[in-house]
């Protein structure tokens, strides 16, 4: 079975007035329904809540109070979930409201149970319209933007494919809105190719991550081996052409083969809570030929954390790796640079690795 996970972005769910874009949501509802077979499979990630919600309200300017996005978010969620379901409906296809927190990707016990109850619903032929749970995020553990949900999504799902259609034909040289000289740029191979670009934030009032968070996503699902097209979602032949296996807006080649699900988990959802600073000799153990992280290598331990957490392993002001520590911060403080034998000593039932390979991705060579 090949999932293919398509995003539209709040411009284009709903207006600039906050009302539901019915147009779209039914073209988009129509290819997905004249698709969707046993083979192929579609997951729907919708922004558009806090639009709608603030519409209904009849708040004009887009709040700034995180409490009050929250709330306008909960008013609008049910009318956009209510207008997917009802254009997805018209074509017999059964949907589903799956809301997520940045909280669900980051513990490892919440992502498993999401990807068998997205997994579920898809075998069932069900179409999972997400979005985030803004009730519950805070700034910290907030997505920030779609974007990343259903670059996050792709991974959890294993996509054939990322879809993020939004209100420009795909990637510019330079944000169309301001550069009327700005060309479509058609396809990526690697984020190097970006570099000369200039790529922006957000154009409209309500979407969030511009241009920018796209690209993020984008080099996200392709270091993950699901390439990724970012194309208009007002252009009703650009679905269909992309569904088809055509190519319209701009498409980023997959980089290299698909990493275990625990280390695509570990290398983009799982927060950070501390650093490790480690010696060349263990950055090269590490980069170069895969070994465990040792006590005896690290030189500093930065920050707050339990064992079980998440840390990042710095050398030389460079991130090189980000792993699972199997000490708390205290504990690896009092061993840090003592070989393995003097590290029996003091504690003679800690692990003998600071941070195990099997637990351990390597960032940057
Ligand atoms: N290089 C670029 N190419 C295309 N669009 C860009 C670029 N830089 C900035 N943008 C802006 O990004 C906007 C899309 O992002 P956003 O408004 O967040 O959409 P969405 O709600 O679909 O996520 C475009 O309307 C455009 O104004
Ligand atoms: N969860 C929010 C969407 C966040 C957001 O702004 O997303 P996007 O428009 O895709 O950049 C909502 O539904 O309003």
């Amino acid at each position: 079975m090949a999932t293919t996970v398509v995003k539209l972005g709040s411009a284009l769910v709903a207006d600039d007035q906050g009302v539901v874009r019915d147009d779209v949501l039914a073209a988009v509802s129509e290819e997905i329904a004249k698709r969707s077979t046993h083979d192929e499979r579609f997951v729907i990630v919708s922004s558009g809540a806090i639009a709608c919600g603030l519409r209904e309200l009849g708040i004009t300017s887009r709040p700034t109070a995180m409490e009050e996005l929250q709330a306008a978010s909960a008013v609008g969620q049910g009318i956009v979930y209510r207008a997917w379901h009802e254009h997805l409906g018209r074509w017999g296809v059964r949907s589903a409201q799956v809301l997520l927190t940045f909280f669900d990707m980051a513990q490892r016990a919440h992502y498993v149970n999401a990807r068998h109850t997205l997994a579920t619903l898809l075998r069932w032929g069900v179409v999972p319209v997400v979005n985030e749970n803004d009730t519950t995020t805070t700034d910290e553990i907030s997505f920030g933007d779609n974007d990343f949900l259903a670059a996050q999504v792709a991974i959890l799902v294993e996509a054939r494919l990322l879809v993020l259609l939004t209100d420009t034909a795909g990637l510019y040289t330079a944000d169309p809105r301001r550069d009327p000289a700005a060309r479509l740029v058609s396809e990526v191979r690697d984020p190097s190719e970006l570099r000369a670009l200039e790529v922006g934030g957000s154009g409209s009032e309500l979407g969030s991550g511009g241009m920018r968070s796209k690209v993020a996503a984008a080099e996200m699902v392709t270091g993950a081996g699901i390439p990724c097209v970012v194309a208009s979602g007002t252009d009703r032949e650009a679905l269909a052409t992309i569904l088809e296996g055509g190519r319209a807006g701009t498409y980023f080649h997959a980089r290299r083969e698909r990493e275990q699900s625990f280390k695509l988990w570990l290398r983009y959802a799982k927060p950070t809570r501390g650093e490790l600073l480690v010696d060349a000799g263990a950055a090269r153990a590490l980069t170069e030929r895969g070994s465990s992280l040792l006590p005896v290598g690290i030189v500093e331990v930065r920050g707050e954390f339990e064992p079980g957490d998440a840390v990042e392993i710095r050398h030389d002001g460079r991130v090189i790796g980000k792993g699972i520590v199997n000490y708390g911060s205290d504990e690896l403080r009092r061993v840090c640079g003592l070989t393995s034998d003097r590290v029996r000593q003091l504690l003679p039932h800690a692990s003998e690795e600071a941070v195990h390979r099997d637990y351990l991705v390597v960032l940057a060579p």
